[in-house]
């Protein structure tokens, strides 16, 4: 009898069907047909059903990851980076205004004097530059500027020895505008300024030659306010209304409902009542990992949906709780329910190499959303620090006592649970450099594994998938290993 090519490997319902949790690295694709180049494959995708995004990357909603500069940066990639709410509502509010004040893919956050104060260096916090404005602040008019290699010793007013007020460059220029009156006119910096007058940022010749170094920035995530795009957390507790209230008053374009376990009458009501006071906003919900969860937030009328329960690398949800999925077999099954009513998936958690981000758009999600992949970037939050002779960025989870500690008198406000469990955990993942750069060189990577499948789109992925064309099979432990590095004295991996 001849082989019946159809036969070899299988489709992804049938190998999801057998009482099996798999994760990403439990499975691996059979290659298709290559008839278009790598650069021609299509990643454009949606967050949530109103959302479109160029590249299908979200930021988490944490706080080691989610802050402005993470959020300008993943929009000018054409991403989009959920701001996390583990702070006061007015702060969370004030984070997505920065991020969207501007059409830079950077925050610099440098501080404000006013001319008669007397700073000292570590008022610069790291910063090169600060702006002098009267009264110290940017909403007053800008008067000078301080730089940090010019203090003074004595305890001197900013007045004295404070440049003359720089440039100022329109806060609605991109990049490519902004950097090219830096380096036409010969400047080491200017200001940011908004059409309000409002004094935004410092941008210098640095700042233009570092992003210039970096690949091409792609086609922006902007809003219908021609703004970046950039999404929020909320809890579900009565105050996060009056938060949600802050976030959309600030231009948040989607809303995530953050939870661990999303299918509960407090998330569903959450739902409802965002829904019917901003119909205008996308509505993100979750965490998910069953079609029956799924359903019930999609019939409250969710946007989107966020599928990941324990999979991420600081949980520890499915160790305490004893509930989850594993990730592979969770964005497959959330995700054949929800294409029947057009609400794109999140594939959240557990991503850490390109082939992992492939492997969840080709089992039905729209994006993937990610926190250690992120954290040891640039532009997360907090500062770099030496451990054992290398560099690293502080990576914590959101249910870890630490950070739950930090945010319980914001997001826990009233909160009567006195015995608080960890579900997670504080750690600390290697600089990455920028975003900038690595995103770039991920999404390559990942249009190279579409190339291998014979995709040449998100869309084509989703067909070849949902039409059973798209064949995959489960690899032993013998086989993980084969397919990783082996047999190596040493090695360097250098991916770009
Ligand atoms: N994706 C994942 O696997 C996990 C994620 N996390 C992250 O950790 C953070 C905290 O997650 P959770 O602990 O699930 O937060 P949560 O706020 O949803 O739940 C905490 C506790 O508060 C209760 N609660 C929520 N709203 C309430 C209300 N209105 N009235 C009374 N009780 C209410 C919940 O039932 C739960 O017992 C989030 O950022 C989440 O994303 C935590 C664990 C797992
Ligand atoms: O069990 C958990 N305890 C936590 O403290 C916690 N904090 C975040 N998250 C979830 O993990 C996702 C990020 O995962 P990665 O680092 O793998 O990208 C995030 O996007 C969340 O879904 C948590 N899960
Ligand atoms: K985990």
């Amino acid at each position: 009898m001849a082989a019946d090519p159809a036969a070899d490997g299988f489709p992804a319902p049938r190998l999801f069907s057998q009482g099996v949790s798999y994760t990403y690295d439990d499975v691996i694709f059979l290659p298709g047909y290559i008839g278009f180049p790598a650069d021609a494959v299509d990643l454009t995708t949606r967050l949530s059903r109103r959302i479109p995004l160029a590249i299908p990357c979200v930021a988490s909603p944490m706080d080691t990851v989610s802050e402005a500069a993470m959020a300008a940066a993943m929009a000018s990639l054409g991403g989009v980076a959920a701001v996390h709410c583990n702070t006061e509502p007015h702060i969370q509010a004030s984070i997505i205004r920065a991020a969207k004040s501007r059409r830079l893919p950077f925050v610099s956050s440098v501080p404000f004097f006013s001319p008669a104060s007397t700073p000292s260096l570590s008022d610069f916090a790291g910063h090169d530059y600060a702006l002098v404005t009267e009264r110290g602040d940017s909403l007053s008019k800008l008067v000078g500027i301080a730089v940090a290699a010019e203090i003074s010793s004595r305890v001197v007013p900013v007045s004295e020895y404070m440049r003359p007020a720089p440039r100022s460059v329109s806060s609605s220029f991109d990049f490519e505008q902004a950097a090219s009156i830096l380096v036409d006119e010969g400047l080491d910096y200017a200001s940011l300024v908004s059409d309000d007058g409002e004094v935004i940022d410092v941008i210098t010749a640095k700042d233009v030659e570092r992003i210039r170094s970096y690949p091409k920035l792609g086609k922006p995530s902007l809003g219908a306010d021609g703004k970046f795009v950039v999404a929020a957390s909320i809890g579900t507790r009565e105050d996060d209304k009056r938060r949600l209230e802050q976030l959309v008053n600030a231009g948040a374009n989607a809303i995530v409902v953050d939870s661990s376990q999303g299918n509960s009458i407090y998330q569903l009501d959450m739902i409802k009542y965002a829904k019917k006071m901003y119909p205008e906003v996308d509505l993100i919900g979750g965490n998910v990992v069953t079609i029956t969860q799924a359903q019930n937030l999609v019939n409250a009328g969710v946007d989107g949906l966020r599928v990941g329960m324990g999979s991420g690398s600081i949980c520890t949800t499915q160790e305490v709780c004893a509930v989850g999925r594993g990730q592979a077999t969770a964005v497959f099954k959330v995700a054949s329910y929800a294409r029947d009513h057009s609400v794109p998936v999140i594939a959240d958690g557990g991503i850490s190499n390109s082939g992992h981000i492939v492997k969840a758009l080709s089992l039905g999600a729209s994006t993937v959303m990610m926190g250690s992949f992120l954290a040891g970037s640039h532009e997360a939050p907090g500062t770099y620090e030496h451990k054992d002779g290398r560099l690293v960025k502080k990576y914590r989870g959101m249910g870890s006592l630490e950070a739950m500690i930090k945010g319980s008198d914001a997001r826990y406000l009233g909160d009567t649970l006195k015995l608080k469990v960890a579900q997670g955990v504080v750690g600390a993942v290697a600089d990455k450099g920028s975003v900038l750069k690595f995103i770039p060189y991920t999404m390559q990577a990942v249009k190279q594994g579409f190339q291998d499948l014979g995709a040449s789109s998100l869309q084509s992925a989703h067909d070849l998938l949902w039409s059973d064309t798209l064949k995959l099979e489960v690899r032993t432990g013998a086989a993980q290993v084969e397919g990783g590095i082996h047999g190596l004295v040493s090695y360097e991996k250098k991916a770009f």
